[in-house]
């Protein structure tokens, strides 16, 4: 049987001049690849800063569950450049988290984690290169494996496929959906890319100004999406 992870009850958002989002209820089930899509504006953003609990809803709730204690939460970033000169190596980028004010070096077992997290993630060949001068796709691999590091249940992409390339998008989502799969990582992945979410996700929320719609990802067809994009 299912069990829920994350339960949105009746949330909305109001920025002083804007209400984005309205009465969203939706239960998250363990191990799902949920896809959340939208036009720009339409509140995607918002909803996931209140999942990490930067923003608080205006009403309802965000409940993880059973407790807040039992999950823990990875997140990567939309692709950003990287100035060229960042000095730390893709080893010391993914670490970063583990290296302490006093203690900068890390123990044996930190580095061991490390090095796992290199090669689930496929940049063992690459990690002494400098972040600053990888490739696109090799610097959202590090953001993920960066995003591992505390072995969170559930992993928040918040449009990190944006603006990479096909063949690093497929990358980056493949090494997702088999943490996804092997590990029963649940998922959500923010994206404008309709065939991506309708590849790897078994689930979507899409948010349209006012309200939104969620299914299994096989009932997301062009004319949804086309009709609700109009709406
Ligand atoms: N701090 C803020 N104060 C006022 N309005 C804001 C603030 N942050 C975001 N907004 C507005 O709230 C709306 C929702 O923004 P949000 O970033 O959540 O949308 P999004 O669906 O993630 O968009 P995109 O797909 O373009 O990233 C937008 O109109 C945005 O301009």
């Amino acid at each position: 049987m299912s069990e829920p992870i994350l339960q949105l009850d009746n949330v909305s958002f109001a920025f002083p001049d804007k209400t984005v989002i309205e009465n969203l209820s939706y239960t998250l089930e363990k191990g799902a690849f949920l896809s959340i899509v939208g036009e720009n504006g339409v509140g995607k953003t918002t909803l996931m800063k209140m999942v990490l609990q930067e923003l608080k809803p205006s009403n309802g709730r965000v409940r993880f569950l059973p407790n807040r204690n039992s999950v823990e939460i990875g997140y990567v970033p939309q692709f950003r450049n990287i100035d060229p000169e960042y000095p730390l190596s893709i080893r010391d980028f993914i670490g970063l988290n583990f290296a302490g004010f006093r203690t900068p070096w890390l123990t044996k077992k930190e580095r061991q984690r490390v090095g796992e997290l290199l090669t689930e993630t496929k940049l063992t060949g690459v990690s002494d290169r400098p972040l600053g001068q990888a490739s696109g796709g090799e610097k959202q691999k590090a953001y993920l494996a960066q995003a591992l590091l505390d072995n969170p249940n559930l992993l928040i992409l918040d449009e990190s496929t944006a603006s990479l390339d096909p063949v690093a998008k497929t990358e980056l989502l493949d090494l997702v959906k088999s943490l996804n799969q092997r590990l029963g990582l649940t998922v959500i992945f923010v994206t404008h890319d309709i065939p991506l979410a309708r590849h790897y996700s078994d689930q979507y929320l899409f948010l349209t100004p006012g309200t939104y719609e969620a299914g299994p990802i096989s009932a997301l067809s062009d004319e949804k999406v086309a009709k609700m994009n109009n709406a």
